[in-house]
């Protein structure tokens, strides 16, 4: 990889535009649009300027790119796990691959690294991110898995890449760095470190990308297993992906209760966003990895990408 040297970093803003609202509609119809196989897809990020799904396979080194009208897929393999990727103002994307910020230029398929976290810890990498609403990308880290959820404990950290190029680190001692993103008004930040079975609160400070006073908002139930990636409507409600629990469920997280459970027909969903015309669909990533040879005849769709659609009934 080479290292960068002048790159202006600005990222594309996330801002939602007109996503109709999941409380204004009936019933909802559930399709896998792809069957990719990933070991563990994550990171969905819709990018309207080409009606396509991004998303990683996080251990097949790959960031893939669907095409909602062709439904063709493109493949970009990089040198190591990549865990999320955003939008690029200037063109192309940036992913978290390995310990490194990259940018990727999907031309000619080149990464080029912007910075480096964890150093001293050769067995971490990154997991999720996302960008906030002012171009920070926000990742965190974990340590390497033996197995889906087993390692060890406490060795993540959360961290953002500012548009320089510097990076801050907010805390350490998080076993599965994972699920984030910003309220509506930009003043609150949601994170899940996984192993907490928390979907946790922050206040934010948009000018200076700092976060304070800590709490949680929802506890997982125990059939919901294992909180993953998580995205957020119009309405500020949250939409948490459940390892584990096959469904993706809605949250308020003024109120601490749940308002929605979306089932899917694969246990291991990992996270969800918004897309499609008006962001009026959900799409939804899952695992492969972890499933044994029954779960996987049960499951053929496992690793596959998901699409659910809020169907209005109209008489
Ligand atoms: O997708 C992720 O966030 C992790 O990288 C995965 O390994 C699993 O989701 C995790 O094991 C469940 O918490
Ligand atoms: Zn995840």
């Amino acid at each position: 990889m080479l290292e960068c040297c002048f790159c202006s970093l600005f990222y594309r803003n996330f801002e939602k535009k007109t996503l109709v609202s999941p409380m204004t509609m009936s019933s909802i119809k559930i399709e896998c649009v792809l069957r990719e196989n990933c070991h563990c897809g994550e990171s969905p990020v819709w990018e309207e300027a080409s009606n396509s799904l991004l998303f990683v396979d996080i251990p097949a080194k790959k960031v893939c790119r669907w095409d909602s009208l062709s439904k063709q897929v493109q493949r970009v393999t990089v040198d190591a796990p990549v865990s999320s990727v955003a939008l690029r103002q200037s063109g192309g994307y940036v992913a978290t691959v390995g310990t490194k910020f990259c940018a990727l230029n999907w031309e000619d398929q080149s990464a080029v690294v912007l910075a480096t976290v964890d150093k001293e810890k050769k067995n971490n990498r990154f997991n999720d991110g996302k960008v906030d609403p002012a171009g920070r990308y926000f990742a965190g880290t974990m340590a390497e898995e033996t197995a889906p959820a087993v390692l060890e404990r406490r060795q993540g950290s959360l961290y953002s890449l500012f548009p320089d190029h510097h990076v801050e680190k907010y805390f350490d001692q998080v076993d599965i760095s994972n699920g984030l993103d910003w309220s509506m008004d930009h003043k609150i930040f949601y994170y899940i470190d996984s192993l907490s079975y928390s979907v946790d609160a922050f206040d934010y400070d948009l000018q200076t990308g700092k976060i304070s006073n800590r709490r949680s908002v929802y506890k997982l139930e125990k059939e919901e297993q294992i909180p993953d990636g998580m995205c957020i409507d119009v309405e500020g409600k949250l939409w948490v992906a459940c390892y584990n629990g096959g469904r993706v469920i809605r949250l308020d997280p003024e109120t601490g209760k749940r308002l929605q459970t979306v089932k899917l027909p694969v246990d291991k969903t990992t996270s969800c966003c918004f897309g499609g015309k008006d962001y009026s669909e959900m799409y939804v990533t899952c695992a492969r990895d972890g499933l044994d040879s029954k779960g996987l005849l049960q499951q053929p769709e496992a690793g596959g990408i998901f699409k659910v659609i809020w169907l209005s009934l109209i008489f």
